[in-house]
């Protein structure tokens, strides 16, 4: 449950950042997507891409699709917790409303490459979970960019060849999870976060709990 505020006697925690990386085409986005439909304690960051839209994609569920001198305008105001050039294209976190939501105790997910990550991570450390998603070979990297069916043969050409320097960032992160298999793989994702949401750290009410505890 997200919490208004923390007023009640209830134990509270802290929300938490989960970040989700891999090479393009490994699978993030449908484990996110998993992610969101079963979990109600986390919500999308939706970025901000200068990329044009996806057939199928929705403008402020998958992106917010900005042109270039937009995004230029969002980056001199300080609107993004982070952002970076990706493929060719601009991408941001916007900082509106994720700052909000950890206070009140709900996690916030994030699809974002391994620069976005390490800008995140420098603000945001203690509040940072960073999960890296291989697939399990380079070929089926190719078949998932391929079978997806969004992308001219160009632009998966361009993600193949960048997906080996993508992934040379492996250890930049806390978790790693190969992608064989979908639900295996979010299962993983789903404990990763159940431990995290644990954390001694996260659970703000703890102290007042654990004191009453110990005066009987
Ligand atoms: N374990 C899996 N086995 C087979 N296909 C998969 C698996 N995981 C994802 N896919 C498929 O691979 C394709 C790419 O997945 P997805 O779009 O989730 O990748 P992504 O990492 O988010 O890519 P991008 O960074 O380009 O957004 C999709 O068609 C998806 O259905
Ligand atoms: N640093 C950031 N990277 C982002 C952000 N949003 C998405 N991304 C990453 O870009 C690539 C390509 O995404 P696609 O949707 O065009 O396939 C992928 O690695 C995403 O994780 C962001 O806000 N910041």
């Amino acid at each position: 449950m997200v919490h208004e505020s923390q007023d009640d006697d209830t134990l509270h925690r802290r929300g938490l950042m989960l970040i989700l990386s891999s090479p393009s085409g490994a699978g993030k986005t449908t484990i996110a997507r998993k992610l969101l439909a079963e979990d109600d304690e986390i919500a999308a960051s939706v970025s901000v891409t200068t990329r044009p839209m996806r057939p199928g994609e929705v403008e402020g569920k998958d992106y917010y699709f900005v042109d270039k001198a937009e995004f230029d305008r969002m980056v001199e105001a300080n609107e993004f917790y982070e952002w970076a050039v990706v493929f060719g294209n601009c991408y941001g976190t916007p900082k509106a409303h994720i700052r909000d939501r950890l206070k009140a105790g709900g996690d916030v997910l994030f699809d974002i490459d391994w620069q976005g990550t390490q800008q995140l991570y420098q603000k945001a450390q203690a509040d940072v979970v960073r999960v890296f998603i291989l697939p399990p070979s380079l070929d089926e990297l190719r078949r998932r960019l391929t079978g997806r069916g969004t992308d001219s043969a160009e632009v998966i050409a361009a993600r193949m060849d960048r997906a080996q320097a993508e992934i040379s960032h492996w250890d930049g992160y806390d978790y790693v999870v190969i992608n064989d298999e979908v639900e295996g793989c979010f299962e993983k994702v789903r404990e990763i976060l159940a431990a995290e949401r644990m954390k001694r750290t996260r659970q703000t009410g703890l102290i007042d709990f654990v004191r009453g505890l110990m005066r009987g």
